[in-house]
């Protein structure tokens, strides 16, 4: 089954489109405002330049007194660690809500299974369209015609929902991915695919695996309430006849 939404990116006042590229401006003005704010403190005797990473890169001077780390490249950096932050702790946060929610899933989980998952294929897919982005020529795909110039987004929780390659894609069910071969090339596109895959990737996996490992193999689910707050109880003996 293949689905499709389509966008035309007009850039008009108050559609989706126009919040996005509002809001990436905004994103970046306010980090540039931090780098501006980062580098008085540093003139200013007001901050070491171990305090933190931007401190560090503003820092770094060659012999020419000029700043190694380019503004431009900062600002690049800092936006890998927002990509490289959210995504995983997002991740971490969704899988201890679905281990929560299925305890049964919980003691089974077998993590070296989990540690093998890895995606590969070849053939041409919606994920390989939208790695072209812009179309460099008419691409007809399954008999839908994309004209040259236009773009194509793909939303990779369509074909994660996709029951033709993941039957009841909303169950729980860390199994499913047990038979790597049984998902088809460019079934499973967390991180993308093509020329721009996502780069950390194999880095993702692994701070997101070792969490998980530790919390399977070293932590239980306690099924009793308890007070989030403790319970603060006081205890007066009886007075004796
Ligand atoms: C669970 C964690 C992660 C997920 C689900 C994820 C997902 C993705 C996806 C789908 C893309 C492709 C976006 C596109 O089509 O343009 C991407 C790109 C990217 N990701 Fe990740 N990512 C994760 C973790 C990370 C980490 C840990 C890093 C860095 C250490 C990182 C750095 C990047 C960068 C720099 C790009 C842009 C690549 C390019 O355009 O050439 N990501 N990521």
């Amino acid at each position: 089954m293949v689905e499709e939404m389509w966008f035309i990116l007009v850039n008009l006042p108050f559609t989706c489109y126009y919040w996005s590229l509002y809001a990436s401006s905004r994103v970046q003005d306010m980090l540039k405002e931090l780098v501006q704010e980062k580098k008085v403190k540093l003139a200013q005797h007001a901050a070491t330049p171990h305090q933190d990473l931007i401190m560090c890169f503003l820092s770094k001077h060659n012999e020419e007194n000029e700043q190694v780390v380019t503004d431009k490249e900062i600002l690049h950096i800092t936006l890998v660690m927002i990509a490289r932050h959210d995504t995983s702790s997002v991740l971490i946060t969704f899988v201890l809500r679905l281990l929560y929610k299925n305890p049964t899933i919980y003691k089974a989980v077998p993590e070296e299974e989990i540690a093998k998952s890895k995606t590969s294929g070849e053939s041409l897919t919606w994920a390989d369209l939208a790695r072209m982005k812009l179309a460099l020529r008419d691409i007809d795909y399954c008999g839908y015609l994309n004209p040259k110039g236009w773009q194509v987004f793909w939303a990779s929780n369509m074909t994660h929902k996709d029951e033709s390659i993941f039957p009841e894609p909303s169950e729980f069910d860390p199994a499913r991915f047990k038979n790597q071969k049984s998902i088809q090339p460019y079934g499973f596109i967390l991180f993308g695919g093509g020329p721009r895959v996502c780069p950390g990737s194999e880095f993702a996996r692994i701070e997101t695996l070792v969490p998980i490992h530790y919390l399977v193999t070293k932590y239980y689910r306690d099924p009793l309430p308890v007070p989030t707050q403790g319970l603060l109880l006081w205890i007066v003996p009886k007075i004796q006849e």
